[in-house]
């Protein structure tokens, strides 16, 4: 199996700086491999697809450790090159974690396990892609989270639910695709940024994919894991939790029945003689008309606990998602809020599942909206595996046509102090494991990519797949860092490329929330699609989703005295602070509070006020994106010049009819003018 050229990041374009070049040509002469694992494989195949490009030159390979330029191993193959302060460095880490060591003769890559070997050659390659000085190394590096997992919500129809980059590079046609490339493609980059597990298909389980754990189609997804072993990465599937009903001839899924117990057993005894490494379930349970325990009358905790014994033998984990709440809803019930739902449902469970069993909680509370606060389920149950859901599909945030750079979105939501066990108790520490004793955590994320040639639709959304793979191996990365490391690797080091992409990137979820829903409301978007205006397209709808504009005010009372207490799930201080209008932020104002619009903000305009300018605003910034990647029309190709100038002018589109829609529709509900005087149609 080939890899393809892409102009993603693994791109390896020669060397040009002339101080390095020599450094790095000494160094990838003569390397020596001491273990034999797949991922060493890997790493050492990563090494001939990367040196050829970048230094024009060729290295020897055998496994004569003492007369190598650069030596790779395991810590058990390479002890004897290690002194004992770097053995006890490494002993101290996690078995993910790898040294890199280096005086002028000699370079050493020693990992905790096989995979660690692979994550220290990428990191290594990295550095020389960077231009950096590699003659004087010691590096030591973890990853901070346990799981850095990717969903696919990938149909076997070859559709992609919320994907906005083509079709699915699994299956096509209700068929596994059959050239398995791009698979391969992409395990390769998921690894070189320390993605350590995936799921395949959607959460959404129709019924063909129901089948996917039966003998139909375990030989090809076998097949599937094996591609990504070799990456070091682990697979899951989604299951539909009726599957005992719709596959087997049981005529119950309910999870204290003693039948459909055993029935999940032999299915996992039966997976498992397919893949013996296979990770296990991602379960979307009693969640937007999914099957689930509800139907029986039991609870979450019974729901995957049956399903955590059955994967139990096997080291196999349940992965469950909290997306749980009334999407029934009426918009005239104003007790009910979905953002209180999967705080309502979990909470009171905390310490009731199985310790195979990973919460998986959605942030924001609501759903992906450009700006929510923190989810306040996360840390909250400490004696409950948890992990956070991010999304690096755009479904809320531009569809890969507009420019959104998540990570400064993610970084915040990571920051954020829960104060749950005091001062210092951050979402970052919480899914790393390091407050509440978790045996299992970490971080999932939709993923964006599809089997475009760029892989996400806008060629600059691959820097929020890079980015969050490295984000979560390294948290304390700055989004500027992140964005740095994928412009030089993706469109070289020159100076205006660099500093123009970067200043574009690191604009670009301001300007978005700019122009879209103001001021934490959210929603407002077409319904379905999710993409362009609607202000009240979910107005009057089931979903739970409302902004309550009417012609004397806007926003959703989220407060303990007059609205549904949403504020009370949070600890102190932010308890108080969301909860009184004085103190909430700004950004935030309109997710908890609902207030006239001539309420005055913290910047000192009026809500009404803020509306304008920032929608004005935003139209004028994407106007300045337009400009800024003009300038760059000389240094970077023609094709990918083309496809983001295509998507810079479909997202200006899109913020004239933002700007335009909801200047209009809030000029009409309060009545109130632009104090400047512009056009509001
Ligand atoms: C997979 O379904 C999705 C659905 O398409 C999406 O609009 C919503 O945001 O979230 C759901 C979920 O997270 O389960």
């Amino acid at each position: 199996m080939n890899s393809k050229k892409y102009n993603m990041w693994l791109q390896y374009q020669p060397i040009t700086d002339t101080k390095m070049i020599e450094q790095y040509q000494y160094f990838f002469t003569k390397i020596g491999v001491l273990s034999e694992g797949l991922q060493v494989q890997a790493a050492l195949d990563e090494l001939h697809a990367a040196v050829p490009q970048m230094l024009d030159a060729k290295f020897t390979v055998s496994n004569d450790a003492l007369n190598s330029t650069i030596v790779i191993g395991n810590r058990n193959d390479l002890a004897r090159f290690l002194d004992s302060e770097q053995q006890a460095k490494l002993a101290d880490m996690n078995d993910e974690a790898f040294l890199i060591a280096s005086n002028q003769e000699q370079l050493i890559i020693a990992g905790n396990s096989d995979v660690a070997v692979l994550y220290g050659v990428h990191h290594l390659l990295r550095l020389v892609q960077l231009n950096e000085d590699i003659a004087q190394l010691s590096v030591v590096e973890q990853p901070k989270n346990q799981f850095r997992m990717l969903n696919q919500w990938d149909n076997f129809d070859g559709s992609i639910e919320r994907g906005y980059s083509g079709q699915s590079i699994f299956y096509q046609h209700n068929q596994f695709v059959e050239d398995k490339t791009r698979i391969k493609d992409y395990a390769r980059f998921l690894s070189s940024v320390g993605i350590n597990a995936i799921s395949i298909n959607n959460v959404n389980v129709w019924e063909e994919e129901t089948y996917f754990i039966t003998k139909k189609y375990l030989p090809e997804i076998q097949e599937i894991a094996g591609i990504f072993r070799v990456y070091g990465i682990t697979l899951y599937l989604s299951i539909n939790f009726g599957s005992p009903v719709t596959i087997g001839d049981l005529d119950t899924a309910d999870p204290l029945d003693q039948s459909v117990q055993n029935w999940w057993k032999e299915k996992a005894k039966e997976i498992y003689d397919y893949i013996p490494d296979f990770g296990g379930f991602v379960v979307k349970a009693d969640s937007e008309n999914r099957p689930g325990p509800f139907t029986y009358e039991r609870d979450h905790a019974d729901g995957s606990n049956m399903l955590a014994k059955a994967l139990e033998p096997f080291q196999g984990k349940v992965i469950w998602r909290c997306f749980v709440y009334n999407h029934l809803q009426d918009w005239r019930d104003r007790t009910t809020d979905r953002a209180r739902a999967a705080y309502d449902h979990f909470k009171p469970l905390d310490g009731r599942f199985h310790e195979n069993v990973i919460l998986q909680v959605k942030n924001g509370p609501m759903d992906f909206q450009v700006r929510e606060p923190a989810s306040p389920l996360i840390g909250a149950m400490p004696n409950t595996n948890q992990m956070i859901e991010f999304q690096v599909a755009q479904e809320y945030t531009g569809q890969q046509i507009d420019l959104c750079y998540l990570i400064p979105q993610w970084k915040e939501i990571l920051a954020f102090d829960t104060h749950i066990k005091g001062t210092g108790t951050t979402i970052e520490e919480i899914v790393a494991g390091n407050i509440h004793p978790y045996k299992y955590s970490g971080v999932a994320a939709v993923s964006n990519i599809g089997d475009d040639e760029n892989w996400t639709g806008n060629t600059l959304a691959q820097a929020n797949l890079y980015g969050y793979g490295r984000l979560i191996w390294n948290p304390s990365l700055l989004s500027e860092q992140i964005a740095e490391e994928w412009i030089k690797q993706t469109f070289g080091s020159k100076e205006e490329v660099l500093n123009t992409i970067e200043d574009m990137l690191l604009n670009a979820w301001g300007i978005y929330e700019n122009y879209t829903a103001p001021l934490g409301v959210g929603w407002m978007v077409t319904p379905g699609v999710h993409y362009g205006p609607n202000i009240d397209g979910y107005e009057y709808s089931k979903w739970g989703t409302y902004h309550f504009a009417d012609r004397d005010g806007i926003g959703v009372d989220r407060t303990k005295e007059t609205g549904t207490g949403y504020t009370e799930q949070y600890q102190e201080p932010h308890r108080t602070i969301y909860n009184d209008l004085d103190q909430v932020p700004d950004e935030l104002l309109l997710f908890f509070h609902h207030v006239p619009y001539k309420y005055t903000l913290k910047s000192g305009k009026t809500v009404i006020q803020h509306i304008y300018d920032a929608h004005f605003k935003g139209y004028e910034q994407v106007e300045g994106l337009i400009e800024q990647w003009e300038n760059l029309r000389n240094y970077v190709d023609n094709e990918r010049f083309a496809n983001v100038q295509d998507r810079l002018e479909r997202q200006l589109d899109n913020a004239k009819e933002w700007r335009d829609q909801i200047n209009t529709y809030f000029y009409r509900k309060s009545g109130i003018g632009d104090q400047h005087g512009r056009t509001i149609y």
